[in-house]
């Protein structure tokens, strides 16, 4: 029998994928789901089999444990706040296939997919995404609403700050400091320190823009 119940926060692409999860671990984990997002023509569609309720406000009365599954990472802050100042209580999800180290800390709230490694002492923050097949190794640390995309690498000791994006397959080399708000594109590879809020691409990567 069910004792509490889980709400996921977003209908979209990364939503499937939380509820891929969530669903393999609804009943050890003894949740019943709860889906919900802000687009109202969403209301009553259905995504992997649950019904979505719009807008979210609706499903945050019910109190208990929530997830935020969207992959942008201000969008991911603001509705984490928002769950948060209704009283809920974030719940990380990682999926039985991720290999996660036991001096790995996964944040709450935060989902590491299959495939992610997390090495010895990896340390990430609150409400980020360590995608498919993403390496997170030794001593990384990973800033609070983080999002490091499918088979993206950070090499040992690699620090990032808040809400930053690492792009599909991006490298990131030994011990460099990301700031806050970077993106770094698809398949760039990092050789130095990043400045906060700028996008950088290519290889080596190079700034194209201040967001
Ligand atoms: C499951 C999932 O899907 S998780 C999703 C993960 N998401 C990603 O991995 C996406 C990462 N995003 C990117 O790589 C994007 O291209 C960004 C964010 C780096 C840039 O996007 P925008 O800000 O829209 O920039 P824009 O497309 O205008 O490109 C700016 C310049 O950078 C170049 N550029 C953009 N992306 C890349 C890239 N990944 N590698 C090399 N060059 C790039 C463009 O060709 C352009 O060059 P130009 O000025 O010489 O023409």
């Amino acid at each position: 029998m069910h004792t509490d119940s889980l709400l996921i926060v977003g209908g979209g692409g990364h939503a499937k994928v939380v509820m891929d999860v969530a669903k393999l671990q609804a009943d050890s984990h003894r949740y019943s789901l709860r889906l919900a997002d802000d687009n109202l023509a969403l209301a009553g569609t259905r995504l992997m089999g649950l019904a979505i309720i719009a807008p979210i406000a609706l499903a945050l009365a019910k109190g208990g444990r929530f997830h935020v599954a969207i992959g942008n990472n201000q969008a991911r802050a603001q509705l984490n706040g928002l769950c948060q100042e209704a009283g809920m209580e974030s719940h990380s999800l990682v999926h039985p296939r991720a290999i996660v180290a036991n001096s790995a800390k996964v944040g709450g709230g935060s989902f590491v997919a299959a495939g992610a490694i997390l090495a010895p002492d990896a340390d990430i923050g609150l409400a980020c995404i360590i995608n498919h097949g993403a390496v997170v190794d030794h001593d990384c640390r990973i800033g609070a609403f983080s999002h490091i995309a499918p088979n993206a690498t950070l090499a040992g000791g690699v620090t990032l700050g808040e809400r930053v994006l690492i792009g599909a397959g991006a490298n990131v080399l030994p011990g460099v400091k990301i700031g806050d708000g970077c993106i770094v594109g698809a398949g760039a590879v990092v050789l130095n320190d990043l400045i906060a809020g700028r996008t950088y691409v290519g290889t080596p990567a190079r700034c194209v823009r201040e967001n």
